[in-house]
């Protein structure tokens, strides 16, 4: 669990967190979005206390992360993949936390096989790492000392198409298996594909929280079937909008009213299902008037 209550940061006199507060549940991936600049870093990093905040206060597994006992084996945090020290090689860089983290050494390997870095990329320094292979260095060194809590500031970026579909299933497997996952991206898609709950940012201020489900939940519902235009008419003679497209019968109807009227009409449905805004649309929508942030003169 990550709580954010009230956040904010001061920089001179702009505010580039004002007043955040929300939950990152366990079972369960946060998506934390926003333009550039919208301040996703900023609030990240005051929750992981690297940046100490001008007022408001975050906790990790119910307290500060500088009053956790071992925070290396409570939270595995990636902030910035390109942090790692470049003349170290992957394996040393793990094996070295591994020690201070009171990790059995063959844990170095059991991670590294599991973010898919070979024994000669772990034998390699990391200056010659690409930014997918440094990404999968620090997300290796974030699962090290097998944490409950995952941290990960754009964990995606740099990734090709496989290495994304590959962190989307680790970051479900963790919280399935009752983890908490704050995630910030900018892959739209990605989000929508893996979060259970998203905290859209813009110009340091919270524009829109809560459950992906219900803030795509969009009315009506849309049905393919053996006659759609047959569908179609009968659930407009109920008083339903309804259109029949190539797509099936985008229509004001629940899905429940679809499948009466369906089997009163004597058609069969072949696909029903809620109609669903896209977290793409939501996203433009709330951060419309909070473009990135430009630097000021
Ligand atoms: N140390 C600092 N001093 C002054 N301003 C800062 C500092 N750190 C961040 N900022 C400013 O705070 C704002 C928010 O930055 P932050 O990195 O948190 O945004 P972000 O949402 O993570 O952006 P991005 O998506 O581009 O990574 C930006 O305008 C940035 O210039």
């Amino acid at each position: 669990m990550i709580t954010a209550e009230h956040l904010t940061r001061r920089y001179g006199t702009r505010a580039v967190v004002d007043d955040v507060s929300f939950t990152a549940r366990p079972g369960r991936v946060t998506g934390f979005l926003g333009p550039n600049g919208a301040g996703k870093s900023t609030t990240m990093r005051m929750v992981c206390a690297l940046t100490t905040p001008t007022s408001g206060s975050a906790t990790v597994l119910g307290r500060p992360f500088r009053e956790l006992t071992n925070p290396g084996r409570q939270v595995g945090v990636l902030l910035d993949a390109s942090a790692q020290h470049a003349g170290r090689t992957g394996r040393e860089t793990l094996s070295l936390s591994a020690q201070l983290l009171g990790m059995a050494p063959d844990r170095v390997e059991t991670v590294l096989d599991f973010v898919g870095l070979t024994a000669r990329e772990a034998k390699a320094r990391t200056r010659t790492y690409s930014l997918g292979m440094r990404q999968r260095l620090g997300l290796a060194h974030a699962l090290l000392g097998e944490p409950e809590v995952l941290i990960l500031d754009e964990p995606a970026n740099g990734l090709d198409p496989a290495g994304i579909r590959w962190m989307r299933d680790v970051l479900r497997s963790f919280a399935d298996a009752g983890g908490t996952v704050l995630l910030s991206s900018h892959l739209l898609r990605e989000v929508e594909a893996v979060a259970d709950d998203v905290v859209i940012i813009g110009g340091g201020r919270i524009l829109a929280q809560g459950s992906v489900v219900e803030l795509l939940a969009a009315p009506g519902s849309t049905a393919r079937s053996t006659d759609d235009a047959a569908l179609a008419r009968a659930l407009a003679a109920a008083g339903h909008e309804a259109a029949a497209s190539g797509e099936g019968v985008r229509t004001s109807a629940s899905p429940e009213q679809v499948a009466h009227l369906a089997v009163a009409a004597g058609v069969v449905v072949t696909d029903l299902r809620a109609n669903t805004a896209a977290l793409e649309d939501l996203f433009f929508d709330t951060t419309a008037q909070h473009g990135r942030e430009e630097i000021s003169a």
